[in-house]
């Protein structure tokens, strides 16, 4: 179980989560949702200790996560990724266990259909692709914990699917994933758990539960803190 109490994360001069609560459970996958500067990104980097102003604890299986770092993987924005640097798909995916050659490398480029592209730099392959490079990176690390970072932005439909069915069986296998995302349809209807953030966190709960049009009007608000609190059910607030 992994458990994230009063989280404030921000950058110099600018705060920007507020006392964020929750927990991810085995087998979950739970959607991150909120409008853009919500402070998705800056939820999974928090988490991962990976900026310089954090306060509140993340644990692992009552152990702090920092001190088991190895066991998240984590796939970011494609934004944040420097496409023209010189690696290659199979270097990009060894940096999963730690640079070496492993047979599980070949294995893993071949589930994700990326053997024949193994040579290539990543700068030359498609965004689907590109992203189930960073997937597969994120399989071979054997990780229990996966924060993805809008995964099925810039998708194809195939590699969407491919992304896709790769999460149902980490899920099946115990894992706990975050993933954040915009993409709303059927991607959603899969979560386990949606949270609605802006700033700090709205509410928690199923797909049906939380996305509806009051929760959402309030999320995406330019100042959610001025919602009614009072009116909606006490169980799916934080
Ligand atoms: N390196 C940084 N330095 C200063 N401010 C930053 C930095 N990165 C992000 N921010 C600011 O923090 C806020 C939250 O950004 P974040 O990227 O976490 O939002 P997000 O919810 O992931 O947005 P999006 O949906 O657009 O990806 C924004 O106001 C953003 O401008």
């Amino acid at each position: 179980m992994l458990v994230v109490e009063s989280l404030s994360a921000g950058y110099p001069g600018r705060p920007v989560l507020a006392e964020v609560s929750f927990t991810l459970a085995p087998q979950e996958m739970v959607g991150l949702v909120g409008p853009n500067g919500a402070g998705k990104s800056t939820l999974l980097k928090a988490l991962l200790g990976l900026l310089p102003q954090v306060s509140g604890r993340v644990w692992l299986e009552l152990r702090p996560l920092l001190h088991q770092r190895q066991r998240v993987a984590y796939i970011p924005q494609r934004s944040e990724i420097d496409w023209d640097y010189p690696i290659t798909v199979e270097q990009v995916v060894r940096l999963g266990c730690g640079g070496r050659r492993s047979p599980q490398v070949l294995s893993t480029l071949e589930r994700l259909g990326l053997l024949a592209l193994r040579r290539r730099r990543i700068g030359a392959l498609s965004g689907g692709q590109q992203q189930r490079v960073f997937l597969a990176r994120a399989l071979v690390q054997g990780a229990d914990v996966f924060c993805l970072d809008e995964p099925l932005t810039g998708v194809d439909a195939h590699a969407e699917q491919v992304i896709l069915d790769v999460l149902t069986e980490l899920r099946q296998n115990g894992a706990m994933i975050l993933v954040s995302t915009h993409h709303w349809g059927e991607f959603l209807q899969q979560m386990n758990r949606v949270m609605l953030l802006n700033q700090r966190l709205i509410a928690v709960g199923t797909p049906q539960e939380v996305m509806t049009p009051e929760f959402l009007q309030h999320t995406y608000a330019k100042n959610p803190s001025s919602f009614n609190l009072e009116r909606q059910k006490p169980p799916l607030f934080c």
